[in-house]
């Protein structure tokens, strides 16, 4: 601290100091400030920080700017206190220091950021083709702010080295910054540098670059744009920082609305006049978009799918039959690809900069289902379905554009990233055809096809329910064309009639099912597809169930029934070359030829050569061939992935369960089907009662060979399972007919907090520590009790598991089963099922189905016959995921 006898300082200075008024005040206003700041600060950074995604260069400066904020937030309480002691300062000459340097650095890294921000605006509109990549861009950013305040430290670097304090003899007060000591710095020239930096460096540099930058930007706006586009990006330029709250405000509303029936497409029927009820469908929209040859056929069977599926659930499920159900889905297609809705900002960000400068077509699907209840209790569906397409350019968009349009949340729940409607409309350079379409529905080409389907059905088909013509009833009749048979976008396809037969709360399929498969592959195969509809096919709906008497198979449907009737051959060829040990030979020795595979696996050259053969045909194995050279073979891909013992992913314990059990008793298949129980006797010599018990279990090889299949599975779906849903609540699990433990240890490594404790038969449970040895870092955390679950008591846990349990068994023992963990269970207990859920009308999954014909004593259910079945040991669905990967899952908790 300076102690000098006399501060020199003259009488004006002196009163300065003395002035307490003025002290309080300037401390009134610190403190006001300081309170503003450090709130609005923080939860600026807390948004910028957790809730901003994804960090833009923009929001990356915003942080900085924040942060320097904060800094100033947090020194200025010092100050006060300082300015209430009549500018005594108390706290040494380093305290001193570091707060003036903290002071300073918020001034010029405030200055600085807001120059980086002038200059990152003027490079997205002004030159948006540098740095068009953002990532580069986000990088650039970080190095800016790094710079910035190595810069402004290394200005101010003599104020770290120097004591700030003064102390005034006078008043008996020692002061920091306020007065300023010659000797601060060794020279004049010292002092020129140290002025000319805080003066032209750190401030009036920053400043005229800054504002060339917001001139610059304002006249690219201004030259740029003579639409509302214009005054909307200027605003946006203007504007930041309100423009990132609108963001989060939006973001936070499209999560609770929700995301089953567009919005905009009730809007539009409803102004037509249509009085409608919503029904979310259920189906799956996973279509593979390869299979489609066109992309409008995609939108069509996806709209075909999701109403066929509404109109045969409200039956039996709602217990009313439809007039009609409408389904529709909107895609954009650019550059031969599909845009659907995007995933995340990233996603919109991909999608929208594909659309920017370019023409791209934007693609209706229809589909409108009629239900006809005929006397027997006899449904007839009758599908008609067209699309609709419209051509869309986009204006070239600037990366701030693009991120601007992203940040306010519009992209998200619109098919292509974009809704034309809103404020999408401002990329928006022209449109050909019709505008509703890209809204989400071509009430046009909808309204005609109606007043087809209304001028052709006899009247006592009219009746009322899910959708009918409204009050303006006569209006919709007088947009019907007059002869649509003339119309060049409407050309002839199949449309089929899919009849259900109701009993009671059962559904029976008769040929839905085989008619929906058709339908959903003829679409794969056949180019024409059901694109539009013409008048023939709704007035001549006899002729399109008879299609197939007198017409020439197509390529597509001759090529799917000679698959399907082969089927069997490529299996067991694929479990032949995995039991000989072909797939294990070509991972250790790659490019053999056939005689060497031959020698390998102790096999004739020529039936080892037709195998490998038939495996290369199946994509299984690859083979090259040199000129004059033996072929010579490898795996493929898929083999290294799936097929070999050691594969990450490896399936060959399941195909040796599928070979040694599976296959005997499918060769038993009439009689299975004939008796209607399975054939363990006719295969295996021996009556099966319990199929664990008696069959799989009834030597260590066949338990062994069963255990190694349920392990293969469970690696493969494990994962998927055991994060289809946040368990981080649960801190116990019991996995009953856990097996091997696989999906245990999946649960344990995705959820830290939880232990696990398999539950199986004492068989089981008494080979465990053969398959332990692969999870040694979750091998505490799961631990084994024998039992069997239909007679023991149950382990008590917080979560219930049951993975491929439940369809080996009848109802009577599921009860059973439920009936003693809801006894083990309190309220919020959980159960996690694992099974393949069938389709509620039972038209697949096939592997679901295929499964069944084993004549278990249980059965294959859907998601929601597996509801019912908690529902009466009073659990309710939480939630179901279809999980894509071979099982799907539920939730159920304990009410
Ligand atoms: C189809 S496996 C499913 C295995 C495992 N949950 C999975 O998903 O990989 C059926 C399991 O239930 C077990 N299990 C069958 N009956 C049982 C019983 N009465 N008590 C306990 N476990 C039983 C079997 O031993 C077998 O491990």
């Amino acid at each position: 601290m300076n102690s000098s006898a006399s501060s020199k300082l003259d009488n004006a200075t002196l009163s300065l100091f003395k002035n307490v008024h003025t002290s309080i005040a300037i401390s009134v206003v610190y403190l006001v400030v300081t309170v503003i700041n450090l709130v609005g600060n923080g939860l600026s950074m807390w948004l910028l920080l957790f809730w901003t995604f994804p960090k833009t260069p923009s929001i990356i400066f915003m942080i900085n700017l924040t942060l320097t904020d904060l800094a100033l937030g947090t020194a200025l309480p010092f100050q006060i206190a300082y300015q209430l002691q009549g500018y005594n300062w108390n706290l040494g000459p380093h305290m001193c220091s570091f707060l003036t340097i903290m002071f300073f650095t918020n001034m010029y890294c405030s200055i600085l950021t807001m120059m980086a921000i002038g200059i990152d605006r003027y490079l997205g509109i002004v030159r948006p083709l540098l740095f068009r990549e953002t990532r580069q861009r986000k990088s650039m950013a970080i190095i800016s702010c790094l710079f910035m305040w190595g810069l402004v430290l290394s200005v101010l670097y003599p104020l770290m080295t120097t004591d700030l304090t003064f102390h005034i003899p006078e008043l008996e007060i020692t002061t920091c910054f306020d007065v300023l000591k010659k000797n601060m710095l060794p020279s004049q020239s010292a002092w020129a540098a140290f002025l000319f930096c805080m003066f032209f460096v750190l401030f009036f540099f920053p400043f005229c670059i800054t504002t060339f930058c917001y001139v610059r930007v304002i006249q690219q706006l201004g030259r740029d744009s003579k639409t509302a586009q214009k005054d909307r990006a200027i605003r946006l330029a203007l504007l930041r920082s309100v423009a990132v709250r609108v963001d989060l405000s939006k973001r936070h509303i499209q999560h609770r609305s929700s995301p089953c029936a567009s919005p905009r497409r009730q809007d539009i029927l409803r102004n037509a006049g249509l009085r409608f009820e919503v029904v979310p469908s259920w189906f799956k929209e996973t279509l593979d978009k390869a299979h489609f040859k066109a992309p409008h056929e995609y939108a069509v069977e996806t709209a075909k799918q999701k109403a066929l599926e509404v109109a045969r659930r409200m039956p039996f499920k709602h217990l009313k039959t439809p007039d009609m159900v409408i389904g529709a889905d909107t895609i954009v297609t650019v550059d031969g690809l599909i845009l659907e809705k995007p995933a995340d900002k990233d996603d919109a960000y991909r999608m929208l900069s594909s659309l920017s400068g370019k023409e791209h077509s934007v693609f209706t699907g229809v589909a409108i289902v009629l239900c006809h209840e005929k006397e027997d209790d006899e449904i007839d569906y009758q599908l008609i379905d067209f699309y609709e397409e419209t051509k869309v350019k986009f204006a070239d968009l600037s990366e701030d554009m693009l991120w601007e349009y992203i940040n306010s949340g519009e992209p998200m729940d619109k098919a292509g990233g974009y809704g034309i409607q809103s404020l999408g409309g401002m990329l928006v350079e022209y449109v050909h055809g019709d505008f509703l379409n890209v809204v989400g529905f071509p009430l046009n080409h909808f309204c005609k096809q109606l007043g087809l389907i209304y001028n052709s059905l006899p009247s006592s088909d009219q009746k009322s329910t899910s959708i009918e013509p409204g009050p303006k009833e006569q209006d919709t009749s007088t947009v019907i064309p007059q002869d649509l048979s003339n119309d060049p976008s409407v050309s002839p396809s199949s449309s089929p009639v899919y009849k259900v037969k109701r009993k009671g709360d059962q559904m029976d399929v008769g040929e839905s099912s085989q008619q929906l498969t058709n339908s959903l592959s003829k679409h794969s195969e056949d180019s024409q597809g059901s694109e539009h509809l013409s008048l023939q096919n709704i007035t001549s709906r006899g002729r399109a169930v008879s299609v197939g008497e007198n017409t020439v198979p197509k390529k597509g449907d001759l090529q799917r029934i000679i698959t399907l009737i082969d089927g069997f051959r490529a299996s067991k060829a694929l479990f032949t070359a995995s039991k000989m040990g072909v797939f294990d030979l070509l991972q250790q020795s790659p490019g053999l030829d056939a005689a060497q595979v031959a020698a390998e696996i102790k096999a004739s050259v020529k039936g080892t050569r037709s195998l490998l053969e038939a495996c290369v045909s199946l994509g299984l194995l690859t083979t090259s061939e040199k000129s004059h050279q033996k072929p010579v073979y490898k795996n493929s891909t898929l083999a290294a992935q799936f097929l070999g013992s050691d594969s990450p992913f490896s399936l060959h314990s399941y195909i040796l369960h599928s070979d040694n059990v599976v296959w005997p008793l499918f060769s038993h298949l009439e009689n299975a089907v004939r008796e209607g129980t399975n054939q363990h006797e006719q295969a295996f010599g021996k009556k099966a009662q319990d199929l664990f018990q008696d069959t799989f279990y009834d030597s260590q090889a066949s338990k062994l060979r069963f255990m190694n299949a349920m392990h293969s599975i469970a690696k493969v779906t494990g994962k998927a399972v055991a994060t289809a849903f946040d368990l981080s609540t649960y801190k116990t699990a019991c996995d009953l007919g856990g097996c091997t433990g696989a999906l245990a240890h999946e649960l344990t490594k995705a959820n830290p907090q939880m232990s696990v404790t398999v539950f199986d038969l004492p068989a089981v449970v008494e080979l465990k520590e053969r398959f332990q040895h692969q999870h040694m870092d979750t091998k505490n955390r799961v631990c084994f009790i024998s039992g069997d679950f239909f007679k023991d008591d149950l382990p008590k846990a917080d979560l219930y598991v049951l993975a491929q349990i439940l369809h080996d068994w009848p109802d009577e023992k599921v009860d059973i089963l439920l009936k003693k963990i809801a006894e083990r269970c309190t309220s919020g207990c959980g159960v996690l099922l694992s099974e393949i859920f069938l389709n509620e009308d039972r038209s697949g999954p096939s592997r679901g189905l295929l499964q069944a014909l084993s004549m278990s004593p249980g059965k294959q259910r859907s998601a929601q016959e597996y509801s019912s079945l908690f529902e009466r040991h009073g659990f309710i669905t939480k939630d179901i995921k279809y999980t894509e990967n071979l099982l799907d899952a539920m939730l159920c908790l304990k009410v």
